[in-house]
């Protein structure tokens, strides 16, 4: 399969798209560090796929992408697992304009700290073999939210990040790619989630639910299909994969 002998580690992957980001690695012969904060959903999760898969396919790390400490130790505990990192989904992340700034925290510090702390393990310049960085962003990342406007400036942010670290890596040598994910609508707790959270902007509430009522909305297994692809096609490095419900398209963005 397109990933045996990979090792991947997933933020976020209790939940959402991050579960099925992780579901899609193991079948397709992935190992799997599953990094959360939700240890409840993790441990269910866990239990899910020792069943489907075996032992010692998957392993799950209480991990809070806010704490350096925690990153540091999940990611030494699955290169002492596993035996290295090759694939990170920097996945992890929240939408809540009441608490922006650990809206900031999480989504975009939390993408650099892990990035960063994973390329320790991952870049040939550090004895790592390389890989690919795959950051969930948005289409809020590429086009503006009136209704969570630091939610999208977090979103364009890991966007900027990861083109800014692909041309870096290319430059460098480092061996890792790096490529943004920005879908659209996803029917997870995120968006069901979403009018309890806007604060200040809540009268914006139903603009953007028109919005989604136009644009539709995903499964789960239609993003995680297109982080497949973002993964295995060694080409992809600095790209921004749009995923919509009527399919995807990878960004163009203007030369300066
Ligand atoms: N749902 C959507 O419409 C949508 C669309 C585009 C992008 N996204 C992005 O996809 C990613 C996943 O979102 P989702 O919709 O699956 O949300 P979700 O709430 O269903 O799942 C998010 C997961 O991240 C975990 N998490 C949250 N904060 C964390 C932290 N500090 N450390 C570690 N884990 C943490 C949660 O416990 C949960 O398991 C997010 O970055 C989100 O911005 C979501
Ligand atoms: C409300 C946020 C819900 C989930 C966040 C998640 O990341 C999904 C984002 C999905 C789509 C974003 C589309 C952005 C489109 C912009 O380019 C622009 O076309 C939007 C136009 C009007 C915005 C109206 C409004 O924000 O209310």
């Amino acid at each position: 399969m397109a990933l045996d002998g990979k090792i991947a580690v997933v933020t976020g992957a209790a939940l959402g798209i991050g579960k099925a980001i992780t579901e899609t690695l193991l079948q397709n012969g992935a190992k799997v560090a599953l990094l959360d904060l939700n240890e409840t959903a993790g441990k269910s999760l866990m239990e899910t796929i020792n069943k489907l898969y075996g032992q010692g396919r998957a392993l799950f790390l209480n991990c809070n992408v806010e704490s350096e400490e925690q990153i540091k130790a999940a990611l030494q505990k699955t290169a002492e697992t596993f035996g290295g990192v090759d694939i990170l989904c920097n996945n992890a992340g929240i939408l809540n304009e009441r608490t922006w700034e650990k809206t900031v925290s999480i989504n975009l510090v939390g993408v650099i700290r892990v990035t960063y702390l994973a390329l320790e393990h991952m870049s040939k310049l550090t004895g790592g073999r390389g890989g690919v960085i795959v950051n969930t962003a948005s289409m809020a990342g590429i086009g503006p939210l009136f209704s969570c406007p630091v939610y999208t400036a977090t979103k364009h942010g890991v966007v900027g990040f990861t083109r800014a670290m692909a041309g870096a890596s290319t430059t460098s040598g480092y061996g890792v790619r790096f490529n943004a994910l920005c879908p659209s609508f996803v029917q997870t707790n995120l968006l069901s989630t979403l009018t309890s959270e806007l604060g200040q902007f809540a009268n914006l509430a139903e603009s953007t639910q028109q919005l989604i009522d136009k644009m539709g909305i995903l499964n789960v297994s239609d993003v995680a299909e297109s982080v497949l692809e973002l993964v295995t096609d060694e080409t992809k490095n600095g790209e921004a994969l749009l995923v919509f419900p009527k399919g995807k398209n990878y960004m163009t963005f203007p030369s300066l």
